[in-house]
Order: structure tokens, then C-alpha cells, then sequence
């Protein structure tokens, strides 16, 4: 780790301050106090990209944002706070917004329950917590996307860098080989803190040998958050290690907004949902919300900043007339300007699963349905803030799918894509999209498929509820999962309001496994994860494959292929229901309005390699200086520029 990094410095004040409510003035209490003052800026959703913005903006102590949020704060929340107990927060709805996907024909006609956080700090409040970032590569796809260098990889790292405090490593873990970092490509003073875990399962040593085996690797990534992420490491998690919140989840409700509370101008109601914006002339003036059975107005004397996330950002903009003219029809709303991008595009990353049980004397996250080990893992907790309550499931990897197939398996999968483009239904921005997904697989470099190792059980009957990650329990049993995660679908889904009444719940449909293309290259992914489970490093230590069941015979290409279409879930990952391109332009301002501008995963124009939440944190500090440069307010941008990169 770099030397320069001093993770007990506070000195930026972006993170650790008292936490008593009345350290938190910028709370509105009611929205008679939210009401009290006039807004340059209103923004919708106080979410991981809202308060990334919101705190952006008002370090110009004469820019007023006021943020409304429909979620409660859940700051000091334990079940939030608490790494382990993220599975507790899923399918409830105090914290998650609960939307229910379209039954999923490629997924044998299969509802998802689809996660999202309802929280001051919105999905990053409800997260695994893995910190990883997308290749290269990606980013410059977006560039590509909307002919803009600014959202290139190269002009994206300073934001990278910026939305990060890297931790140092803990003095107990002695072997750092599969630990890679170097801090040039990490930041120092960002208001998230991200950390490897103060411990690890012997288990998760042998999966990365065994996975760097069957790639035939010997290297490790320099550093995977550089761009490049190829092969196997313990990755870091957004979890801080020192300071006042050490042991506890950094997230963008603690960072970015708890550390700006006193901020005299910066307002957050909660409890307060957005059900329209206003449009005049073609300009956003405000928004109506309704906050405790009241409805009310508030308008905006610059701009309305649109950061619901990817479900409720498109809702928003078709419930405000914004859209595509045949769903606003069928929703009853008057269409005010045509956009037949919103809410088109919706893209996750798809995993199917091997679900191993061990044999004894193995160990995993399992170990804590022993009420003695509970209680020390409490105590190790409550008394050091540390132990396995602080930990993320960090062993994964990244591969090519190419590595995984033969050259004529490769041209069969590229043919098979190549066939869509050719249709005349296909609109020129998929058939770009779909140029770099193809380059994608053809790629000795990219990060096709993504493997993570989770050290417990998952309940293959739950996909609908979310209780997918079930508590440990006593029997004494250790489990282990190895999920293999596609990560440039070619399946594309929509989200599109169903009703006038904002109330309703979207239609949603992620498009899982749509294209079969998708599940060609789950299967190969699948096959691989396989391999690895037959590997010296591993088969001793598995008593069984509990899933997929006996009677799918993975070494049968067609049978994985039926394994893939059994089962596979969402990685949390939905992006691109108003992307950039389509939706907004590069300075994410909404095509055809004034003073409306998208800034959360939806405008991402196309899927990046890894989990997302690092994107969504550089995409909203980027736009925060965007808008600032467009009003005139003073951004880092120079200071940056001057950054050793
Ligand atoms: C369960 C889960 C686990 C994940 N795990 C990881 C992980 O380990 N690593 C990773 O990198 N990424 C992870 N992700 C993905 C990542 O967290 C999200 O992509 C990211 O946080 C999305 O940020 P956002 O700003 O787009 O939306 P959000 O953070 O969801 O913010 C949207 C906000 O808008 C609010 N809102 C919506 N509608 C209204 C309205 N009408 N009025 C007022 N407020 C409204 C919402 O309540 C929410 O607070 C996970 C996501 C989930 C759901």
C-alpha cells in the first residue's frame, strides 16, 4: 500500500462526526421546515448518487439543495451498520422498496424479487458492500456511446479517486498474496472508506487457488481497481476500518451526508415521495411530493436533479409526461414530451450458482449459527469492532469468456448476436451497444464473466421473496456458493410505469437470459466454476453439490445450459432505463427539457465489468461538476487535473 495514506485522517470533514440527531441540522423535520427555504437545486432521491451530489453542490456555501427522500435515515441503524446483517434488510420493506420483476421466460417464468434500498443513502444503505470498479475498457464504451471523452476511463479516475478513503490492511492478515493493491490508484481522503476484511475462511484461499488453476493464471492483478481486473483476489469491501465508524458500513448516508449536516445550506425531508415534476414550457420549475398524507409543491430556482434510481428515475419522468407516447397512453398520462428511450434498456448482471456443502471441519459464515461463536463474534464486535460481523464476501474474479471456449464456439456465441443486429427492430444505439458486447467476448482482457465465492448457503426457493441469503442456523452444516456472473448481457429489459397513480409499482422486467446468446455464456462460466470444484484445492473439501441438483450433469453442455435456465438471480446490478445517449445527453440534462438533468445507474448507457456502486459514486461527482460548470460554481477540476495519476 502506498505510503502517503494516512486512513486516521479526518482532516477532509467528509466523515466523522458526531452522530447525536441534533448533529444532523440538515434533517428537515417537517416539510413545513423543508418549505421554509428556497432551492436552487431540488433533488429527487436522497439516495447513493443524491447525497453524492447534494454534498458536492453546497461545499458553495451560496447554493441552497434541498433533497427529498422517501426513505427514513437509518443512521445509527445496527441492521444497516452492520456488515453480516445486509440479508436482514432484503425483502423488508422499512428498508427495501420491494419491486417485483415480470415473470421471466428465460428463466422458467420466474418473478424476481428486485432489491432496492428505501433509505437516506438508498441502495447503498442495503448493499453486500463489494467495492470494485469496471476495466478500462467499459468506461471508454461509454464514451464511445455518447461521443464524449469526458465519460472515458481516463477522465473518470480522478472520480474514482475522489469518492474513496482506501483503508489500511490489518496488521493480523499475514499472507497478502491474494491482497493486491497499490495506492496510486486509490483515494485518501473520499468521503467512502473501503477495506479488505480483518479475516478470512481457509476455504476461500483454496477457491482462489482452485480458480487460478483451471485459468491455468499464475498472475495476480496489480491491482484490480486499475482498470484492469483479470483473475482472482480478495477484493475490498465499503466497510470502514478505523475512526469513529470502524467495523460499520460506509455508505453514501454516512459519507456524504451525516459528515455535511451542518451545512446551513443543505435540506433533506425523508418520508417524502416525489410523485411528479412540474413542467412548464418545457422547463422542470419543481416537483410535488407528498410528506405525512400532505401534498405539496416546491419549486426550484436552477434545476431539478432526478436521482430515484433506476426503477423509480424512469417512473418519474413517464408520470411527469416524459416518454414513450403508447406507454404513457396506456397509463393515462399526458404525453408532454416524446423520449421512447426512458425506461427502455434496463440491463443487470445475471448469476447462475454452484451450491457446495462441506464436509467437517471446514468453516464458513455458517459458523455463526453456534450461539457460543455468535457471542464472541458479538463481543469481538461490540468491544474492537471487529471479527466476522465486519466482514464481505471477498474472494471473486474476473474472466474472459474467450479463455473459456473454443475459436468455433466463440464465432457460433458472436454469430448469434450478429443475427440481431441484422434486424430491422433493432435501434442503431442496441446495435452499437451490441458491438461492444461482441468485442467484449472476443477479448483475451475483458472481465466477461465475474465468480464470487460466498462463504454460507443460499435458499434456491426464495428468488421471490429475496430471502435468498438465509440465517445460519445450528445443525453444525458449512456451505458454501460459487456464483458465476455474466457481465455484458445482451438481453435487454424495460421499466415503464403502469398507472397514473405513482403509487403503483412499475413494470419491470429485467430481461434475464432473453437472449440465448446470455445463457451461452453463463453455461461456459458455469462449466468453468465446475472444473474449479474438481480441483485438488477444492474436492477434498466438499462433501456434495447440493445445487444445481444430481440430475443436471455439469460435465453435459446442454444440461448446464437447462442449469442456467433453472435458475439464476439478479446481481443487484440494474442499470440504463434513461441512459446517456438516449435519454440524456453527456451532461445528463433530460433530451428536449430545461432544468432537468438524471443522475443515478440509470443513465449508465451500457453494462460494466463488476459491482456497480463505485460507478454510481464517480458518475454522481463527475455530474456534480458538470453542473457546476454549467451554473458557474467553482469546481475541483484544475486541483484534480494536478493529481499524479
Ligand atoms: C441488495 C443490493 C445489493 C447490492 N450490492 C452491491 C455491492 O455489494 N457492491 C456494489 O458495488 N453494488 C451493489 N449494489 C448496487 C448498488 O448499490 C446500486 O446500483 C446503487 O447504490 C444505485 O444507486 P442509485 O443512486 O442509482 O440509486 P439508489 O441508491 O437506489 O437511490 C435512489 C433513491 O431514490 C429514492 N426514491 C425513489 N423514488 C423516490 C421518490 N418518488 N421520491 C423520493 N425518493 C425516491 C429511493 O428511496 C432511494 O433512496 C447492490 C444493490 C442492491 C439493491
Amino acid at each position: 500500500m502506498s505510503d502517503n495514506i494516512d486512513t486516521n485522517d479526518q482532516s477532509e470533514g467528509l466523515y466523522g462526526i458526531d452522530n447525536a440527531p441534533n448533529s444532523l441540522p440538515a434533517l428537515a423535520a417537517c416539510a413545513r421546515g423543508f418549505l421554509s427555504e428556497s432551492y436552487d437545486f431540488i433533488i429527487i432521491g436522497g439516495g447513493t448518487a443524491g447525497l453524492a451530489v447534494a454534498a458536492r453542490l453546497t461545499e458553495d456555501p451560496d447554493i441552497v439543495v434541498g433533497v427529498l427522500e422517501v426513505g427514513k435515515s437509518r443512521l445509527d441503524d445496527p441492521l444497516v451498520d452492520t456488515p453480516a446483517t445486509f440479508p436482514q434488510l432484503l425483502g423488508e420493506p422499512e428498508y427495501d422498496h420491494c419491486f417485483k420483476s415480470q415473470p421471466q421466460e428465460g428463466n422458467r417464468g420466474i418473478v424476481h424479487h428486485l432489491s432496492r434500498g428505501k433509505a437516506l443513502g438508498g441502495s447503498s444503505a442495503i448493499t453486500y458492500m463489494l467495492y470494485v470498479r469496471g476495466s478500462d475498457a467499459d468506461y471508454d464504451d461509454w464514451a464511445d456511446l455518447v461521443a464524449d471523452a469526458q465519460w472515458s476511463s481516463k477522465a473518470l479516475k480522478p472520480y474514482m479517486r475522489k469518492h474513496e478513503t482506501l483503508e489500511k490492511i490489518d496488521e493480523s492478515i499475514l499472507d497478502q498474496t491474494d491482497y493486491p493493491h497499490i495506492g496510486e490508484h486509490h483515494g485518501t481522503t473520499g468521503p467512502v472508506h473501503t477495506s479488505f476484511n480483518d479475516s478470512s475462511f481457509p476455504i476461500g484461499d483454496s477457491t482462489i487457488k482452485a480458480l487460478d488453476e483451471v485459468a491455468g493464471l499464475s498472475r495476480k492483478p496489480t491491482d484490480p481497481w486499475s482498470g484492469d481486473h483479470i483473475g482472482f483476489f480478495n477484493t475490498l469491501g465499503a466497510v470502514a476500518r478505523s475512526g469513529p465508524h470502524k467495523g460499520k458500513r460506509s455508505y453514501a448516508a454516512r459519507g456524504y451526508f451525516q459528515a455535511n449536516a451542518c451545512r446551513p445550506n443543505l435540506k433533506v425531508l425523508c418520508e417524502a415521495q416525489v410523485n411528479k415534476i412540474l413542467l412548464e414550457d418545457g422547463v422542470a420549475t419543481g416537483v410535488e411530493f407528498v410528506w405525512d398524507d400532505m401534498h405539496e409543491t416546491v419549486y426550484v430556482k436552477k434545476e431539478v436533479l432526478l436521482c430515484g434510481g433506476v426503477i423509480n428515475s424512469p417512473q418519474l419522468l413517464e408520470l411527469s409526461g416524459i416518454g414513450r407516447p403508447g406507454v404513457l397512453e396506456h397509463a393515462g398520462v399526458e404525453c408532454k414530451v416524446e423520449l421512447p428511450g426512458v425506461g427502455e434498456n434496463l440491463q443487470d448482471h445475471a448469476c447462475a450458482v454452484l451450491g457446495l456443502d462441506l464436509k467437517p471441519g471446514n468453516v464458513t459464515l455458517d459458523i455463526l449459527g453456534d450461539p457460543d461463536t455468535m457471542e464472541a463474534a458479538m463481543k469481538a464486535y461490540v468491544e474492537h469492532q471487529r471479527g466476522p460481523l465486519t466482514s464481505v464476501a471477498s474472494t471473486q474474479g474476473f474472466l474472459p469468456y474467450k479463455s473459456h471456449v473454443s475459436a468455433e464456439e466463440l464465432e457460433n456465441t458472436v454469430e448469434n448476436i450478429r443475427a440481431i443486429q441484422s434486424s430491422p427492430d433493432t435501434t442503431p444505439f442496441y446495435r452499437r451497444q451490441l458491438d461492444q458486447v461482441i468485442t467484449h467476448l472476443e477479448s483475451d482482457k475483458s472481465g466477461n464473466l465475474q465468480y464470487i465465492m460466498i462463504p454460507a448457503g443460499v435458499d434456491y426457493d426464495a428468488i421471490g421473496t429475496q430471502k435468498v441469503f438465509p440465517p445460519p442456523d445450528n445443525s453444525g452444516a458449512h456451505r458454501m456458493v460459487l456464483a458465476t456472473c455474466l457481465q455484458y448481457p445482451v438481453s435487454r429489459g424495460s421499466c415503464h410505469t403502469k398507472d397514473s397513480d405513482p403509487s403503483v409499482h412499475p413494470a419491470i422486467d429485467p430481461g434475464f437470459l432473453k437472449h440465448s446468446a446470455d445463457v451461452t455464456v453463463l453455461a461456459a462460466g458455469l462449466h468453468f466454476a465446475h472444473k474449479a470444484t474438481k480441483t485438488a484445492h477444492l474436492a477434498p473439501l466438499i462433501k456434495e453439490r447440493s445445487y444445481p441438483p444430481a440430475s443436471r450433469n455439469l460435465d453435459n453442455a446442454t444440461d448446464r445450459e437447462e442449469a442456467v435456465r433453472d435458475w439464476v438471480m439478479g446481481e443487484y446490478h440494474l442499470i440504463g432505463t434513461c441512459a446517456m445517449g438516449e435519454v440524456v445527453d453527456s451532461r445528463l440534462r433530460v433530451k428536449g427539457v430545461k432544468g432537468l438533468r438524471v443522475v443515478d445507474a440509470s443513465v449508465f448507457p451500457n453494462h460494466v465489468s463488476g459491482n456497480i456502486c463505485s460507478s454510481v459514486y464517480t458518475v454522481a461527482e463527475k455530474a456534480s461538476d458538470l453542473i457546476k460548470e454549467d451554473w458557474g460554481i467553482e469546481t475541483e477540476v484544475q486541483e484534480l487535473s494536478k493529481l499524479k495519476l
